[in-house]
């Protein structure tokens, strides 16, 4: 719903960062789904977030704004142009580098190197055909308590048609199933932008 969205507004910063994610091609969170990253950031009292797919650093600046302000964004991204205006969106909202880990490389070669239960929340807004690799990997990364949250869970519209059927849609449906049927998470579906889904790990 167009208020709902609308409801908590953009700054210049983050509307400088989502016109330079159009420019390159790639769709940043909606500004409502960037309003639920900074509220579980903020409820969970994050220090330690993981962020795959900083893309040009709409989502980085909602999670950072909900952070601890000693708090650490450890960010991934394949696309070193991306991350590039990202760092610099960053600094222009008044972040010091020291807030920010910008990681490059592919998310399923990285998340390996990170630390055990170390993390308070983590998101996942990238390739949805690494996204059942991305909750595995959550489930190690995040502290009990800790948050997951999923970019696009609604897959367009497409989540909750049966005649639907493409790769990435049945990859969603199957991995959103799992984490609801599974003792590990408490897992709820937010419909902002294209679909927020988000699950404490148990
Ligand atoms: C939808 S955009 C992210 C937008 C960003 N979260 C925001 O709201 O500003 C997806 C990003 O994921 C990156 N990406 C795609 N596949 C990836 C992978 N396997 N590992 C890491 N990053 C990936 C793309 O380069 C792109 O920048």
């Amino acid at each position: 719903m167009q208020f709902a969205e609308s409801y908590v507004a953009e700054d210049l910063v983050l509307r400088t960062a989502r016109s330079l994610a159009e420019e390159v091609g790639i769709d940043a969170v909606t500004t409502g789904a960037g309003a639920a990253l900074r509220l579980l950031a903020a409820a969970g009292n994050a220090r330690a977030v993981v962020e795959i797919g900083t893309g040009t650093g709409v989502s980085g600046v909602w999670l950072l704004r909900g952070m601890r302000t000693d708090g650490v964004l450890t960010t991934i991204d394949v696309e070193v142009e991306h991350q590039r205006i990202a760092r610099r969106i960053f600094a222009e909202a008044g972040f010091p580098a020291g807030r920010t880990r910008i990681i490059a490389g592919r998310a399923l070669d990285v998340l390996p190197r990170l630390a055990d239960g170390a993390y308070d929340l983590l998101f996942v807004d990238a390739e949805v055909t690494g996204v059942s690799a991305c909750v595995d990997a959550a489930l190690r990364l995040l502290r009990p308590g800790g948050v997951l949250a999923v970019n696009g869970a609604l897959a367009g519209g497409r989540i909750g048609d049966p005649a639907a059927r493409d790769p990435e849609t049945v990859t969603l449906r199957e991995t959103m199933k799992a984490l609801r049927e599974s003792e590990d998470w408490v897992p709820a579906l937010l419909p902002v932008g294209d679909g927020l889904l988000a699950a404490i790990r148990c």
